[in-house]
C-alpha cells in the first residue's frame, strides 16, 4: 500500500499530541523541514481532528491518526482526512472500519496471538506498542521467526538513544516516537528544536539501514 510506503522510506513515525491545533500547520512545516514528511496526531487531544485537518490538503506530509480505540474515532479521523490510522492495540472492528474506508491500519499487537488476529484481518505491518515494556528488539527479533511476513513499527520507549536496536532489525520498517515532537520543544512558539531533532533523527535513521 502506497501510504505505507510513504512510512517505510522516511523510516520514523513521530507521534504528535496537541493541545492546539493553531500549531498544527507550523509543526508539520518543522517535520518536513526537517525531513520527515510523516505525522501520526493523536487523537488524545480533543485538537486532533482539527489539527488533521489543516494537515490533510499538504502534498508534502502524509498525516494519519493515532491512537484510535473506537470505529466512531476511525469515522472521525478519516473525515478529517487522515490517510492513515494507527492503534495502540487490536480491536477487529477498528481494523474493519479502516478497511472500510480503504485506509492504511497500524493496529498495536505485541502476542503472538494479537499478531495472528492481525493477519486473520488481511494486515502484514502492526505497531508494537509500548515497545519498551513488551521486551523490545529481542521481543521483535523472536516474533520474526514464526512471523517472519510481519512488519512491526515499535513505539514506545524508543528514542535517538536506543534508535538503532529497533531499526537495525530487518523486520522493523520504520520506528514511531515522541522525541522530536514533544509539546515543550515548541511551548514557547519556536519549532525550531523539531527540525533539529528530525534532522538528527533522519541522520541517524537513515545511517542505521545502511550498515543493517
Ligand atoms: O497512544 C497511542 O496510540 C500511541 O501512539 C502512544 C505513543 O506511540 C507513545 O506514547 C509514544 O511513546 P513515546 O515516544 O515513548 O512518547
Amino acid at each position: 500500500m502506497a501510504v505505507l510506503d510513504t512510512m517505510v522510506e522516511a523510516l520514523l513515525v513521530p507521534v504528535v499530541v496537541l493541545e492546539d491545533p493553531a500549531d498544527a500547520v507550523p509543526l508539520g512545516d518543522a517535520l518536513v523541514a526537517g525531513g520527515i514528511p510523516v505525522a501520526e496526531v493523536t487523537f488524545r487531544t480533543a485538537a486532533a481532528p482539527d489539527a488533521i485537518k489543516a494537515l490533510a490538503g499538504r502534498d508534502d506530509l502524509l498525516v494519519g491518526a493515532g491512537t484510535v480505540i473506537s470505529a466512531e474515532q476511525v469515522d472521525r479521523a478519516v473525515d478529517a482526512g487522515a490517510r492513515f490510522i494507527v492503534s495502540p492495540g487490536l480491536l477487529p472492528e477498528v481494523v474493519r472500519r479502516a478497511q472500510e474506508h480503504d485506509v492504511a491500519i497500524v493496529p498495536g499487537a505485541v502476542t503472538p496471538s494479537e499478531i495472528m488476529t492481525a493477519l486473520s484481518l488481511g494486515l502484514d505491518t502492526v505497531k508494537f506498542f509500548p515497545a519498551n515494556v513488551y521486551g523490545g528488539p529481542s521481543a521483535i527479533k523472536a516474533l520474526g521467526a514464526p512471523f517472519g511476513q510481519v512488519r512491526f513499527v515499535p513505539t514506545g520507549g524508543v528514542s535517538a538513544e536506543n534508535l538503532d536496536t529497533y531499526l537495525s532489525l530487518p523486520n522493523v520498517i520504520a520506528a514511531g516516537g515522541s522525541w522530536m515532537v514533544k509539546p515543550s520543544l515548541f511551548a514557547d512558539g519556536d519549532f525550531t528544536a523539531v527540525t533539529e531533532l528530525s534532522k538528527a533523527a533522519v541522520a541517524a535513521a537513515r545511517k542505521i539501514k545502511e550498515n543493517a
